[in-house]
């Protein structure tokens, strides 16, 4: 029981001591906390407590002992605080609320402070009511200088007003009376940028209507002034006015980090306006962006497709396809050896976009089967990039929109390049499936608005400069940043010579296509007119290890500042023997030797590279040859005759006895032979390269094979079904695949 008492008495004890040294510690943290609060607030009271008297005792001193000295001293202090007090007032701003009191009470302090030293020459510090004077006004003026302490304290989270110096000038010139500029800072890269908050009955769109007026009146360009809305707070933005140009002497290339890098990882193109790199990287973004180029002649469309080309000609798993019709050789003939595909004639161009559905079923079915949603390095498939230039003179829209909607989701980006995109030549539903935009310089600002996303022009990021500044542009999408929409970027510039080196040098980094794809697209690929280079290419080592050594001179030659190499980078030995297949290079050490031994080629590659240029050649004429003869038959040599309103597809009625009609038949040809007949009529086309066709194109094996034609119009039915065959609406064929080889 005792000990119970005891430990009960020892618990309560401990609670006590705990409970008294819990106190303690809560006084001295108290204690330390107001001391440490107050601490900065203790200067005036210290200054009010020590300067009256030491100063009031010598100026009584040295003058209060005579009437005489005593009167000329304190006329003199009187008119030097009347003057101190006046030059107080002036030189304090007011043009804001808390600058007013600060005005105030700077000059209330010296003009009260020399008013009682004025007295304290004759009457001394300590008489009455000198001595009130100076512990009431002391106080008071102490108290006042910790108010204005704290409020100093409060803006530092309200920044301060700046509509002072230019702006102030400035501000009933551009109607921005209603506006508010805080907190306005140079970045130290050519760019002011402050805080803007309007009165309210104005909006932040008032302000960004005045862009182009700021500008002039800043003199800067009319792109230089760009005013972005705060999503957050409606009466609030930013005005960004980029005072100096740091792109104006041209933008290095920026060499690639390594070569053999995922399509996933950031394409380098040019710099932002402050001096930061502008990149994209629209294969790792949530949703693969399409993108539409726009600019006038001249305005850089070229230089940037130059500098997209090149980085991704040095990555593993990604092949381009480029159709340029109207100057290709002249844009990128240097660096062809990167695109696996490159069209430069139209009715290849149409072979290309004619297969594409095939191919993205393909990808689809592949990429569905790997538990894929969407393309990811993951896949067995490579990232694709399917780039049209000039696309109004190569594509139907339609046709665009629908295999715009469809690639995405199976990795292909598709990149269009338009001098002006109106809507007589873009429609709203290709436009609204092509998100990402690069706007280079275009004659007027309208023009604009058809690429860049409105919230972008009506910042004031116009870059209605024609082709006065090539290379200059705005960018959206691709996994670019928002915020960074509205800055100006510039592309990159460097020599061919680098260029066309780098490509060549990065080839046995490049993967061929994969067997899905190009099987899906068929003849049309494997009939492609220019093949690209890769790491199956005969004989491609020796070519890359020269093409190094070429590369290292060309960036040797080049004008200073046109080539950048990121720290990592290692060219490639000349002549490295080459490595095993390895592990995706994603580090930034480019490493010594190449990626891989030469593969073997896929079937198609290696029937493709065997095929000699000459023979390309020749079959390409043969083609045109019969274009050319085709073309010039009439469409109709009978129009009168009692068969012209038929159509191909239609059934015909069986040939009367006694019609004109007649044609050689075979007769007793088995189903199997009727049907090797008209394969071998396809066969034939597709080893001469022809490749499209309309059903009446088969009558004579039809009939060879005496059969008619409904008949013939089931074979056909069937060679769609079973996929080699491709019904491109209007009566027209296209041929995937031969039926006597099939993929
Ligand atoms: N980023 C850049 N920096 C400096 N000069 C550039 C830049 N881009 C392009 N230029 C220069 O501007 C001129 C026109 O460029 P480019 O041929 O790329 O224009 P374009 O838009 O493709 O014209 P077009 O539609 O006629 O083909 C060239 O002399 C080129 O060197």
């Amino acid at each position: 029981m005792g000990r119970a008492k005891k430990t009960a008495e020892a618990a309560a004890g401990g609670v006590g001591s705990e409970l008294a040294s819990a106190a303690g510690n809560l006084g001295r943290t108290i204690g330390g906390y107001v001391l440490a609060k107050s601490l900065p607030y203790t200067p005036p009271w210290i200054a009010a407590a020590t300067l009256p008297p030491a100063a009031g005792a010598a100026v009584n001193a040295m003058w209060g002992s005579e009437a005489m000295s005593a009167g000329l001293a304190s006329a003199g202090i009187a008119l030097g605080g009347a003057a101190l007090s006046a030059v107080t007032w002036k030189t304090s701003g007011a043009a804001t609320a808390h600058r007013k009191f600060r005005r105030v009470q700077a000059t209330t302090t010296v003009a009260a402070s020399m008013g009682w030293l004025t007295c304290a020459v004759s009457a001394g510090p300590f008489g009455r009511p000198m001595l009130d004077l100076w512990l009431m006004g002391g106080a008071l003026l102490a108290a006042s200088w910790n108010v204005r302490q704290l409020m100093s304290a409060g803006q530092g989270a309200d920044p301060e007003e700046t509509n002072g110096g230019t702006l102030a000038k400035l501000t009933s010139a551009i109607g921005w009376e209603k506006v508010a500029v805080r907190d306005a800072k140079g970045t130290g890269k050519g760019t002011v940028k402050a805080q803007i908050e309007v009165a309210p009955s104005s909006t932040i769109g008032a302000v960004q209507s005045t862009a182009a007026t700021v500008a002039a009146a800043l003199h800067v360009p009319p792109s230089g002034v760009i005013v972005t809305p705060d999503p957050e707070n409606a009466a609030r933005g930013m005005v960004s006015i980029r005072v100096a140009d740091l792109l104006k002497d041209g933008v290095a290339f920026l060499m690639p980090n390594a070569f053999g890098m995922l399509p996933t990882e950031e394409i380098p193109l040019g710099m932002y306006a402050d001096g930061e790199l502008w990149a994209i990287n629209p294969f790792a973004a949530a949703i693969l962006q399409h993108v539409l180029v726009m600019g006038v002649t001249g305005a850089g469309k070229s230089e940037l497709l130059r500098t997209l080309l090149a980085h991704l000609a040095t990555r593993q798993k990604m092949t381009v396809f480029l159709i340029d019709l109207a100057k290709g050789r002249q844009t990128v003939g240097h660096m062809a050896d990167g695109i696996d595909w490159f069209i430069q004639d139209a009715k290849e161009a149409k072979r290309l976009l004619k297969s594409l559905p095939a191919a993205i079923k393909a990808r689809g079915d592949v990429l569905a089967s790997e538990g894929l949603d969407q393309w990811t390095p993951e896949s067995s498939l490579n990232a694709m990039l399917v780039w049209i230039e000039e696309a109004a003179d190569v594509a139907d829209f339609n046709e665009l929109v629908e295999t715009a909607r469809k690639v995405r989701s199976v990795g292909i980006w598709l990149g269009i390049s338009l001098q002006r995109a109106t809507w007589d030549n873009l429609s709203t539903d290709i436009r609204a499936n092509l998100q990402g935009t690069i706007c280079m310089g275009v004659n007027e600002a309208k023009d604009a608005g058809f690429a860049l996303p409105d919230s972008v022009t009506d910042a004031g990021a116009v870059p209605a400069w024609g082709s006065d500044r090539p290379g200059y542009g705005f960018a959206t999408g691709m996994g670019i940043p928002n915020e960074r929409w509205t800055t100006e970027v510039r592309s990159s510039l460097t020599t061919r010579d680098v260029l066309a080196a780098l490509v060549a040098a990065a080839a046995p980094y490049r993967d061929p296509l994969d067997t899905t794809t190009a099987d899906a697209l068929g003849q049309a690929y494997a009939q492609r007119a220019h093949h690209g280079t890769n790491r199956t290419t005969p004989g491609i080592e020796q070519h890359a290890a020269a093409a190094t050594e070429a590369l290292r001179q060309a960036i040797a030659a080049a004008p200073a500042g046109a080539v950048a190499i990121p720290a990592g980078l290692t060219l490639p030995a000349p002549a490295a023997p080459p490595a095993a297949p390895s592990a995706p290079a994603t580090a930034a050490a480019l490493p010594a030797t190449p990626r891989t031994a030469p593969a073997a080629p896929s079937a198609h590659d290696t029937e493709d590279e065997l095929m000699s240029a000459a023979e390309q050649a020749a079959e390409m004429e043969i083609q045109d040859t019969r274009d050319e003869i085709l073309g010039a038959i009439p469409g109709d040599p009978e129009p009168d005759a009692a068969y012209a309103d038929l159509q191909l597809d239609d059934d015909v009625a069986e040939a009367d006895d006694d019609s004109d009609m007649e044609f050689e038949q075979q007769e007793g040809m088995s189903a199997e032979e009727a049907r090797h007949t008209l394969y071998a009529e396809l066969d034939g086309w597709v080893q001469r390269g022809r490749l499209e066709f309309e059903p009446a194109d088969l009558i004579p094996a039809t009939v060879a094979a005496g059969r008619k034609r409904p008949w013939m119009q089931g074979q056909l039915k069937k060679l769609v079904e079973d996929g080699l065959v491709q019904r491109d609406g209007h009566g027209s064929y296209t041929i995937l695949h031969s039926p006597l080889q099939p993929a």
